[in-house]
């Protein structure tokens, strides 16, 4: 058994089911980094409050529920075909993240970053700078549903307050200038996403909540709710479970980070970080493979962040990851562009696709 990456990248799976593992049951990677400065700066960040009131997780959470409570058509009202970019409700069976197996058995909601849901926004800014040109471009379909954009707001400026921290940790174990992202993360690529799974039957174990794949843009922050149902596909090739921790988030990132966890509020999950940044440190951090199966019996609710640098960025191996016989692995690319092309390929067919660009690129309407 195997699985492709987008990237062509291949993993061999020694079984299919997983098994049950110690919250710190890690692989370890070395960070090549100067040690000192990234720990001391890590410590930092996992052993204060992550920052994120527990009110605005909460809240988010029951806004979620109250949204997918709702009846199909008035989700349907913001269906993500109706988007240029793919915001919008997701209903039930739709998407297919891993593109060799069946649709996925949940229903999501996506939204993407605005200046309006943003508390630490440069003074006056009211939209996402037009001239950030990508894929990418466009804006949120928000529901009409009362209270629905106030209650996402104020988890979504919190947690990328957070995000914006991590981001400068990473600078620093890529041996970089601790605020060399600092610049392409002020209007980042930074999706949130609803999710409801339902309680589906504990037998079928082949029916997953979202299929095996790894997440596109940089790092993933994780509200997961109370039902456990997460995996991770560990270095060996075996999936191995992730289960909530009340008060934390699931952080994707690299292994040795994931060492100071303790009983922090910040969980760093022994994932590897997602594939823009694999892209970005030309593979020195890889992605990590994950599905989720809500075998529990009950429903599921999560709520990841997913955060990139502004959808123009150009994403091209770093310095420090290349050289002295170190070939660059990947062909530079634009962050929304690299981003869009993902989302569509596990979103709409071959046709609708092909119609959708020609929309965004203006020939079809002319
Ligand atoms: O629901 C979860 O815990 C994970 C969701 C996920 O992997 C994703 O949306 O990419
Ligand atoms: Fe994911």
């Amino acid at each position: 058994m195997e699985f492709t990456s987008f990237s062509g990248r291949k993993r061999t799976l020694a079984g299919n089911t997983a098994r049950k593992a110690e919250f710190n049951e890690i692989p370890t990677i070395s960070l090549t980094a100067p040690q000192g400065q990234v720990i001391a700066q890590l410590q930092d960040a996992c052993t204060r409050d992550h920052g994120v009131p527990q009110h605005a997780i909460d809240g988010v959470f029951a806004t979620a529920r109250r949204f997918f409570d709702q009846d199909l058509e008035l989700k349907t009202a913001v269906h993500y075909k109706k988007s240029a970019i793919l915001r919008g409700y997701e209903p039930i069976a739709e998407v297919m993240t891993d593109e060799t197996k069946k649709a996925d058995l949940n229903e999501a909601f996506n939204c993407g970053y605005e200046p309006e849901l943003d508390t630490q926004r440069p003074d006056g800014a009211q939209a996402v700078d037009s001239s950030l040109d990508s894929a990418m471009q466009g804006s949120n379909a928000w529901p009409s549903q009362a209270g629905f954009k106030t209650g996402v707001a104020a988890y979504y400026g919190q947690v990328l307050a957070l995000a914006r921290r991590l981001m400068r940790l990473f600078a620093s174990a890529l041996e970089l200038p601790t605020d060399f992202f600092d610049s392409v993360v002020t209007q980042p690529g930074a999706m949130l996403r609803l999710l409801k799974y339902p309680a589906q039957d504990p037998s079928r174990s082949d029916a997953l909540g979202i299929g095996a794949h790894t997440d596109i843009e940089c790092f993933t922050i994780l509200a997961q709710g109370t039902q456990p149902a997460l995996q991770i596909l560990n270095v060996d090739g075996h999936w191995i479970q992730a289960p909530p921790v009340p008060g934390t988030f699931v952080v994707n990132i690299g292994g040795e980070l994931s060492r100071l966890i303790a009983d922090k509020t910040l969980t760093l999950m022994p994932y590897r970080l997602v594939d823009m940044l694999a892209r970005w440190s030309n593979d020195k951090f890889i992605s990590t493979v994950h599905r989720v199966l809500n075998i529990t019996g009950e429903e599921r609710y999560s709520v990841p962040f997913f955060f990139g640098p502004s959808y123009d960025t150009i994403l091209r191996p770093l310095r420090t990851c290349v050289g002295e016989g170190t070939e660059a692995k990947y062909e530079p690319v634009k962050a929304g562009d690299y981003v869009y092309q993902r989302l569509t390929k596990s979103r709409l067919s071959k046709e609708e696709a092909e119609t959708k660009s020609l929309l965004a690129s203006g020939v079809a309407a002319a």
